[in-house]
């Protein structure tokens, strides 16, 4: 592919993922899909293009309005090109000739904007601070009263490119045997800093480029996610509830643990997620879970199997702010259902009625990839608060090797402190019977 080339995928995909509901990531996976004749590289030079569109989004946009444009695809292409690569006006206006398959050639209009940004940086002194910091409104004062004086720090953390961490399935492989393998073909893979199980590479590659991610010797998944498995703790031969498995990132890592013995149940209300979670964990050769679909949170399941589990972890439905370095799109995009305070409700219903499920003397897991401390740890005060029944198992004793926490009692992660996503866990154990509640 030629540079005019990509620079014309690019914003096909940029447009597509513009004019679609779903996240950027669904959409570009499905793009990627029908276009097989695309080589690595030219994949990963528009996949890293579109990245950084999509992480500079509000400040592209910014300079736009500024100059009188409109906030597009193509003019925040021209925009990143002038202030995001430096690239002069006469080497876009190369790029931008209007050859086949080249983007079409500049407008006056454009030529003018791409003057008119020569020479500025990124970032202007007269933006306001969402624009500046590529942070929704909504989400300024709550993450600035989390982080203090670290806010811009996190801010800026989350605008960093991710790297790509694997986590080690110890059923099929061992880690020195994965990183061995990935050295050997030339790929730069690290020990993860804090999980035991993973495998770091410090930038994007082409997945077709790992073998093991077809034969669930390996799979995607964030340090952080690792260790919030990590902290249910699970033994072989237990039984375990993962209440909102989703696709079952989590569930694969508690099952491997567990060596393929005890009974995991990987619940959720999303039967397309659960449908995806049994397919990676046949992948994985995991034959000690099971999916269960819930009609809701307070689902008859869930009276019937009282007190019967070891351990119960809950990975809420979340403003997904932890997520912001991986999933750039997301910050733009509402929280679910009737914004925040309807999803820490909802948070608390799902926790109080999983909660139900623990026997005496077992573990609850209350997890959230959201750096807000209205969903993490006024979250898990509120329960304790109603369920007296309940403790918290402070990390120290949880997880001695995770004491580089940013909270004390709890395990929470950010990008700036971790370099992982952000993610919030509280370990609390039961002390006394079940409470009845209304539903029983
Ligand atoms: C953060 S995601 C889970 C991610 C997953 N644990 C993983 O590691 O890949 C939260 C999940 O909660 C599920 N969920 C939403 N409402 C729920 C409810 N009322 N009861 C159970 N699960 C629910 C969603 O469908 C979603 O899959």
């Amino acid at each position: 592919m030629t540079p005019a080339a990509r620079l014309q995928a690019t914003l096909d995909l940029s447009s597509a993922v513009e004019n679609d509901a779903r996240p950027a990531d669904a959409v570009t996976a499905a793009w990627v899909r029908t276009r097989r004749h695309l080589d690595d590289r030219d994949k990963g030079a528009i996949l890293e293009r579109l990245h950084a569109l999509l992480r500079h989004r509000a400040r592209l946009g910014w300079w736009l309005v500024r100059h009188g444009q409109e906030d597009d695809p193509r003019k925040r292409l021209l925009a990143w090109l002038t202030l995001g690569e430096g690239r002069t006006p006469v080497e876009v206006a190369r790029l931008f000739a209007g050859a086949k398959g080249a983007p079409a050639a500049l407008t006056d209009g454009e030529g003018a904007l791409l003057a008119a940004l020569k020479g500025c940086t990124i970032v202007h002194p007269a933006m306001p601070d969402a624009m500046r910091l590529e942070c929704p409104p909504w989400a300024i004062e709550p993450l600035r009263r989390r982080f203090g004086a670290a806010f811009e720090a996190e801010m800026a953390a989350l605008l960093t490119p991710p790297p790509l961490d694997l986590r080690v399935n110890p059923i099929q492989t061992t880690r020195e045997a994965v990183l061995a393998e990935l050295k050997g073909l030339g790929l730069p893979a690290e020990p993860t800093k804090l999980s035991p199980d993973g495998v770091r590479l410090p930038e994007r590659v082409a997945l077709a480029r790992l073998p093991g991610l077809k034969t669930g010797a390996i799979e995607i998944q964030d340090e952080g996610s690792q260790l919030v498995a990590s902290l249910v703790d699970a033994r072989p031969g237990e039984r375990v509830v993962d209440f909102c498995a989703g696709a079952g990132g989590k569930t694969l890592a508690i099952a491997a643990r567990m060596r393929n013995k005890g009974h995991v149940v990987a619940c959720d209300v999303n039967e397309a997620r659960l449908k995806r979670c049994a397919e990676r964990l046949r992948a994985a050769g995991l034959h000690n879970a099971e999916t269960r679909l819930l009609a809701g949170e307070t689902d008859r399941w869930v009276k019937r199997h009282k007190g019967g589990f070891d351990r119960v972890l809950v990975d809420a439905p979340c403003s997904g702010t932890g997520t912001w370095r991986r999933n750039p799109d997301a910050r733009w995009r509402a929280p679910e259902d009737e914004g925040l305070a309807g999803l820490v409700a909802l948070q608390g219903r799902i926790l109080a009625s999983a909660a139900r499920l623990v026997r005496p003397g077992g573990r609850l897991v209350y997890a959230t990839c959201s750096l807000l401390p209205e969903e993490n740890e006024q979250q898990v005060a509120a329960f304790l608060a109603a369920h007296p029944a309940f403790a918290v198992v402070p990390l120290r004793e949880a997880a001695p090797q995770l004491t580089t926490s940013a909270h004390p009692d709890h395990l929470s992660l950010t990008p700036a402190r971790h370099d992982t996503d952000g993610f919030f866990a509280a370990v609390l154990r039961r002390e006394g019977p079940p409470e009845p509640v209304a539903e029983d």
